[in-house]
């Protein structure tokens, strides 16, 4: 293999461990989010670009888990609807996408989830700062330092990474990984009321 295959494929090495780092603000995400749910809390989704499909898959991953006998949870992707999409977008501007139906369909028991690679995308910077304001469970995933979203959001994972495919490659463990520990601490609703450390 000639050095520039090797380089593309040492970036990409065990998404995993470009996490190892995250485990305890994961955890902690993870905790507030089962916490949420238990007390019947939706999720609603959101990111643009290539986030707005993850947004799609981290909502259908809750709401019909690929693991068969897993509790399905409420959970609603704010990237499907072109109308909505468009009739906000060209009315309010682009940055009121996801915060206009984060208005209309969130609640306070309900979770608020972002995506943004470089954490600085303004649509879902507004839809978090909508769902801090109505009392919303605000997390995120991010890249590199979290961008403006490390001083928006309650939780927020990002990946330590400048490279923003990366990023993109290591959120899809991260919001499985989520997934899958949100399942842990519901199936011990004792541990729900408790501190969480990694
Ligand atoms: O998502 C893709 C393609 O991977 C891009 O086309 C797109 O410009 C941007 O990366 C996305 O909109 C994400 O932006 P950001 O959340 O990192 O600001």
């Amino acid at each position: 293999m000639t050095a520039a295959v090797t380089e593309v494929f040492r970036r990409r090495a065990a998404p995993g461990a470009a996490l190892a780092g995250e485990a305890g603000a994961i955890a902690a995400a993870c905790h507030a989010m089962a916490a949420r749910f238990h007390a019947g809390g939706r999720l609603l989704t959101f990111g643009t670009g290539a986030a707005a499909t993850d947004a799609q898959h981290v909502a259908v991953e809750f709401v019909h888990p690929v693991i068969v006998g897993k509790r399905a949870l409420p959970a609603l992707s704010l990237t499907g609807d072109v109308a909505t999409l468009t009739g906000v977008g060209a009315g309010a501007g682009f940055d009121e996408v996801f915060a206009h139906q984060v208005r209309c369909f969130g609640g306070p028991d309900d979770i608020a989830f972002g995506i943004s690679p470089d954490g600085r995308c303004g649509s879902v910077l507004r839809a978090m700062e909508c769902a801090r304001d109505r009392g919303m469970l605000t997390v995120a995933l991010a890249g590199g330092d979290g961008g403006a979203l490390a001083g928006t959001v309650e939780h927020l994972v990002t990946v330590p990474s400048g490279d923003p495919r990366v990023v993109k490659e290591v959120h899809v463990t991260a919001y499985h990984v989520l997934w899958e520990l949100v399942h842990v601490f519901l199936e011990q609703p004792g541990v729900l009321g408790q501190e969480v450390t990694a």
